[in-house]
């Protein structure tokens, strides 16, 4: 049973997407906990992706979406009017599938969008942050005598590593996660997910998987999708152990997907 002490981050309600005349996403609405992780499951083609690309308006980017319902975080809907897209995007940051660093340097790559957003001016107020979110993402003792070689340089799994010290240098306060491990080998995977753990202590994470086992490993919250619809939403335990629908017990045990 979800715990009601835990404090609402974002509160989703009556999520409609459509791509054209296709509806991806029907009625979605959930409260999503802050410092908690929650993942996304389900088959391919759920939404699981879409609905978490809604979260930091990144299929405002696609012209033929259309969505209604509401996003609200720290109370306000990010999907009012007078909300401005790149404010949305710099407190809900995002990692991808596959990493994706800058053709710059290990260093630009962390550097790059706070000096562009005015968070910290060139020089030592800079070459700080850069450090801290290097600590706090793993990996600063692996390049902090390198910061000026590629970020494409390192292995996949430090790349993945920088670039969510990319996001973390611009301070934002929610990480969705599309995937994060998905393109990686098994040691980067197990230091991902160690990172999570840390990390949600200060940031409210959102990631989708299709890794059932990373699931139920990080996982405070699980989210079960199928054909759009958001099926079944509990702690993870409840979810893995003593689902309540059918379908979720179909889809961890197997039977489809
Ligand atoms: N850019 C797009 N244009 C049109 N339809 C899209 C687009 N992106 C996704 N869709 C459709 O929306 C539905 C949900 O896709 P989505 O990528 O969100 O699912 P998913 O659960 O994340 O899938 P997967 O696990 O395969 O990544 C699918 O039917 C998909 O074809």
């Amino acid at each position: 049973m979800i715990n009601n002490e835990n404090k609402t981050k974002i509160d989703v309600k009556g999520l409609n997407l459509f791509y054209g005349s296709n509806q991806a996403l029907f009625d979605i609405t959930a409260s999503l906990y802050e410092n908690k992780i929650t993942a996304l499951i389900g088959p391919s083609g759920c939404g699981k992706s879409t609905f978490l690309r809604c979260i930091n308006r990144m299929n405002d980017l696609i012209p033929i979406v259309k969505i209604d319902g509401q996003i609200i975080i720290d109370n306000k809907n990010i999907y009012d009017k007078d909300v401005d897209e790149v404010s949305v995007r710099k407190k809900v940051g995002m990692v991808f599938q596959q990493p994706n660093p800058f053709p710059k340097s290990i260093y630009d790559n962390v550097a790059y969008a706070p000096l562009k957003h005015g968070i910290v001016r060139k020089g030592k107020e800079c070459d700080e942050l850069v450090e801290s979110s290097l600590i706090k993402s793993g990996l600063w003792n692996e390049v902090k005598d390198k910061l000026n070689q590629p970020g494409t340089s390192l292995s996949g799994g430090q790349q993945q590593r920088l670039c969510i010290a990319r996001t973390i240098a611009i301070k934002p306060e929610v990480i969705l996660m599309d995937e994060p491990t998905s393109a990686l080998d098994p040691i980067s995977t197990e230091k991902i997910e160690a990172l999570m753990l840390e990390l949600k202590q200060d940031y409210t994470i959102i990631t989708v998987t299709h890794n059932m086992q990373q699931a139920a490993r990080v996982a405070d919250y699980t989210a079960f999708f199928h054909l759009g619809k958001l099926i079944e939403y509990d702690v993870t335990e409840t979810i893995f152990v003593n689902p309540h629908n059918k379908k979720t017990e179909d889809y961890i045990t197997g039977r489809f997907g």
